[in-house]
């Protein structure tokens, strides 16, 4: 797989550049198709970026948002990807942008699972954007190490689709796009910040089981190249 290392002096330098580089890729798409399809990750990281994002001077009316993954928890928890969206990046100029959230409040995780793939089957595929982010035990999206439906979530050869799962690591149940939804994207970036990231990242190329560390079939199996931005 084709993996490229864009490192940065700081946080706020990379949150510009990586802002720059998917204003244009959304306004490349635009410009050839008419519209443009942004999936961003949750977590602490994505934060500067987002707030650089919202205020790019793109067609934001032409741009879907939605999210690689989410908790599920209802859009006020404060642990919930689309509160942070909403707060940090569909602002400004980014505010309007389409946004179709993942949750929905059904009576398990499966159902709302269910509901967020047909809600996001208008969404266009390939996504022009995904941003994906990598927690310290080596997770991407809500893929988990040995989550409840981690190999059927990696299945290259899977559906596109949105999928519950719950693995130790995880918190709350989670909802997240397929492997397969995400990896062949118009410009697939991850985004990981720290020493510490950098070294589980060493760790994940020094290795190939994917339920041990699942940012693994992302690094070695993904269709489209890998655009890693770091910076300390
Ligand atoms: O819902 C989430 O938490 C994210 O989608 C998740 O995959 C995130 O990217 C990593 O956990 C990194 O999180 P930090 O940026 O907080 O380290």
């Amino acid at each position: 797989m084709e993996l490229s290392l864009h490192e940065f002096a700081d946080g706020a330098t990379l949150a510009e550049k990586l802002a720059d580089q998917v204003a244009h890729r959304l306004a490349a798409a635009i410009e050839a198709k008419g519209s443009a399809s942004l999936a961003v990750s949750g977590g602490s990281t994505p934060k500067k970026f987002f707030q650089a994002l919202s205020g790019r001077k793109i067609d934001w009316s032409k741009v879907t948002v939605t999210l690689v993954d989410e908790r599920f928890v209802p859009a006020d928890s404060p642990r919930s990807n689309h509160l942070l969206v909403k707060e940090n990046l569909l602002r400004n100029e980014a505010s309007s942008a389409r946004f179709i959230p993942l949750f929905h409040d059904r009576p398990s995780v499966d159902e709302a699972a269910a509901t967020a793939t047909q809600e996001t089957a208008s969404i266009g595929n390939p996504f022009d954007v995904v941003i994906l982010g990598m927690g310290g035990d080596g997770h991407t999206a809500s893929f988990f190490p040995h989550g409840n439906h981690l190999s059927q979530a990696l299945d290259e050869e899977g559906p596109r689709c949105v999928m519950p799962m719950e693995a130790e690591g995880a918190d709350e149940p989670r909802l997240t796009f397929s492997f397969s939804s995400l990896t062949d994207a118009g410009l697939l970036v991850l985004h990981v910040e720290g020493e510490a990231k950098k070294d589980v990242l060493k760790t994940a190329q020094s290795g190939t089981d994917e339920a041990e560390m699942p940012i693994r079939a992302v690094l070695n199996r993904a269709t489209s190249p890998v655009e890693i931005y770091w910076a300390p």
